[in-house]
């Protein structure tokens, strides 16, 4: 029995893990539940799995959920909230699905306490993945990659000589605007930008999806989990999200991980590792019913954000803090009608341009450089 500690519970991929924790429950359970406000969604939730622990993001939160929890559970708030969920000694497994960089410090937390991580929270890595890897490596901890091309990597690498990968390649779908020209993006809705081809995800990302700065976001995460070069690390766009990523070999051979989109796969071979279960609720993929899969160069003047994410991970040190940063909130300010799509990657590349390199920052200063990158874009939108 794997006793899940699970951030982000109300979130898409939260929604998920909870849905393969349900189709199993002799294999696993949940100890500890975290998410921000969405009460309405937690509640039947914690009825249902039963935690020890739920953690809110704020007092206001936890006083009003305080009246309708059962006694026996223990209710807290905040980051350190989160930490503690993070580290519930009655949990083994670490389910990272919160939004953002505030998941760093529970991942840094669950690490130091040996627990096996499942990583959703791609922010994490791009934002500090040098103290992330350092410590899981320190730890003998596992981060095992949740994020789909991740995973799709991550299981082409099984039994294979790891010394001999030549070249990763994520797949990308090109997002809601894949279809129009740059000079048509002028002024798309936030409703636009929300109708995924393919996946059904949570705010944040499908807007990073358009922009593709998802992309740029995953080849940071790539280079830490597999510790490759960017040099090494390929993009390319393909409309049916079918072949979820691909991994090179120095003979040529390429290997890939196909499925119909479905972050149950993911999320479930995370928590079977290195096993494999039944998956009922996904289809089985017949590729006479696709058809045919195309293939496409990604194109860098028309998706800026995947070469802003190249560059600052090339730069390393504080650059991929302040890429992150900048992204959430500018991607924030469009989801709240304060700014246009086309500005989302203008302030982004703006916060780059001002910020002075910090080679191997400390979280402290990590946490520094996140602040004053939010302060500045959001000073810049208002
Ligand atoms: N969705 C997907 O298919 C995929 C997502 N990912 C990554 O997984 C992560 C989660 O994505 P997704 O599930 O789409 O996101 P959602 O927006 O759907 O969910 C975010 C979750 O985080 C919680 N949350 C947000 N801020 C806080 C906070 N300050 N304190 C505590 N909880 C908080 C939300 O709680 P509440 O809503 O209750 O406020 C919610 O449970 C992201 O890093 C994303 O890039 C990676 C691959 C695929
Ligand atoms: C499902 C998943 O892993 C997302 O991060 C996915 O990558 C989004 O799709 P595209 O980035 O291919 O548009
Ligand atoms: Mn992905």
């Amino acid at each position: 029995m794997k006793k899940i500690s699970l951030l982000g519970a109300t979130g898409s991929v939260g929604i998920q893990t909870l849905k393969v924790v349900r189709e199993h429950t002799d294999q696993f359970s949940v100890a500890a539940l975290a998410f921000g406000k969405n009460i309405d969604t937690a509640l039947p939730l914690i009825h249902e799995f039963r935690p020890k622990l739920v953690s809110v993001k704020d007092k206001q939160v936890a006083d009003k959920l305080k009246i309708q929890l059962d006694d026996g559970i223990r209710l807290v708030y905040g980051i350190e909230g989160m930490i503690e969920a993070a580290v519930f000694p009655e949990a083994d497994f670490f389910v990272n699905a919160v939004l953002g960089s505030v998941g760093l410090e529970p991942t840094l937390a669950a690490i130091e306490a040996g627990k096996t991580i499942g990583l959703a929270n791609k922010e994490t890595l791009v934002t500090a993945g040098h103290l992330v890897m350092k410590r899981a490596a320190d730890f003998s901890v596992p981060i095992l990659p949740i994020d789909s091309e991740h995973s799709a990597i991550f299981q082409s690498m099984q039994g294979q000589d790891r010394s001999a990968v030549s070249r990763l390649i994520l797949t990308a779908s090109g997002g809601s605007f894949r279809d129009k020209k740059r000079e048509d993006l002028v002024d798309v809705t936030i409703k636009d930008a929300l109708n995924h081809p393919n996946w059904s995800m949570g705010a944040k990302i499908t807007v990073d999806t358009a922009t593709m700065m998802n992309k740029g976001l995953e080849v940071i995460e790539a280079h830490w989990l597999f510790d490759m070069s960017y040099e090494k690390i390929d993009t390319v766009i393909h409309r049916e999200s079918i072949v979820h990523s691909l991994v090179e070999y120095a003979d040529h051979s390429v290997i890939a991980q196909l499925g119909l989109p479905s972050m149950l796969v993911p999320i479930q071979y995370a928590l079977t590792y290195p096993s494999r279960l039944k998956l009922s609720q996904t289809k089985p993929l017949n590729l006479w019913e696709i058809g045919s899969l195309h293939f496409q160069k990604v194109d860098m003047q028309r998706y800026p954000s995947v070469s802003l994410a190249y560059q600052a991970g090339k730069a390393g040190g504080s650059m991929p803090t302040v890429l992150n940063a900048a992204n959430e909130i500018a991607v924030q300010a469009f989801l709240q009608e304060k700014i246009a799509f086309l500005d989302i990657e203008r302030y982004v590349e703006r916060a780059l341009e001002q910020h002075q390199l910090i080679k191997a920052p400390d979280l402290e200063t990590i946490e520094a450089v996140d602040k004053e990158t939010r302060a500045f874009v959001m000073n810049q939108i208002n």
